[in-house]
């Protein structure tokens, strides 16, 4: 599904990204962790074209997403709350996604009812601005946003950051959800060890843009991880 190869991002001398080779199959929910400053957003913004690579190349089904198109229509993503439009309401937001996609009011509907215990009462209906939203609704907006077209990839940065418990939690069971019926492929970054390693089968430790772990087995990554971030 992605392939990652050679792939270097420099900033002036220095390297913050220097991957030899990743590949992430189709279905997969892999986990991205790592420090402050090691290059994660770096990469999730290489993969979707936000930033040029200084060398290498990130395909997504065989295309390189630097110079081609037709990757965009399958791919869902939520980075940062720039990539939403302030001066709507969620629901006026989400409306303008569904025309973009060709989605009917039915379809919208329908996604939109997989969020609501996520949403909890607080983002449709309520006439309040995308600018003026809590820092964790936001994040609702932008994740319920990264779902719609029917995505084959996602890609989230720090999803869990500034959820109360009870949403990260129903996050959580809805990201398993999506995995098991869509077979979504999720990239998923976070500091939140118990989370990603509970809902990603593969979790890739970053360390100043060098992948230093690639854990598959379930029963080793927290142990794994914690021996690392406790240094
Ligand atoms: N536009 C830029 N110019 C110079 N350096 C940059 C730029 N963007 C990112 N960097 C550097 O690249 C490195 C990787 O940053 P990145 O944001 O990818 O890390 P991260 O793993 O997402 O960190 P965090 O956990 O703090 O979000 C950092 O040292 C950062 O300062």
């Amino acid at each position: 599904m992605i392939q990652i190869s050679q792939l270097k991002k420099q900033y002036k001398e220095a390297v913050v990204l220097d991957i030899d080779s990743l590949d992430i199959p189709s279905g997969e929910c892999f986990g991205l962790v790592g420090n402050n400053g090691a290059g994660k957003t770096t990469l999730f913004r290489i993969i979707l074209d936000l930033v040029r690579a200084s060398s290498g190349y990130v395909k997504i089904n065989g295309e390189d997403v630097s110079k081609t198109e037709a990757w965009k229509a399958k791919t869902g993503a939520y980075l940062d709350e720039h990539m939403l439009l302030a001066y709507l309401t969620p629901d006026e937001y989400f409306e303008t996604l569904r025309v973009i996609y060709g989605m009917s009011v039915a379809d919208l509907k329908n996604h939109l009812d997989r969020f609501t215990e996520l949403f909890n009462d607080e983002v449709l209906g309520k006439k309040k601005y995308i600018r003026d939203l809590s820092k964790g609704n936001l994040k609702k907006v932008g994740i319920a946003a990264a779902l719609m077209g029917n995505p084959e990839v996602v890609l989230l940065d720090e999803p869990f950051e500034n959820l109360d418990p009870s949403s990260q939690i129903r996050l959580k069971k809805l990201i398993l959800r999506e995995t098991e019926n869509s077979r979504i492929t999720f990239l998923i970054s976070s500091h939140d060890l118990n989370h990603v390693t509970e809902i990603c089968e593969r979790i890739v430790l970053l360390e100043k843009g060098k992948v230093i772990r690639d854990l598959r087995e379930k029963s080793e990554m927290m142990g794994e991880l914690e021996a690392y971030f406790t240094g």
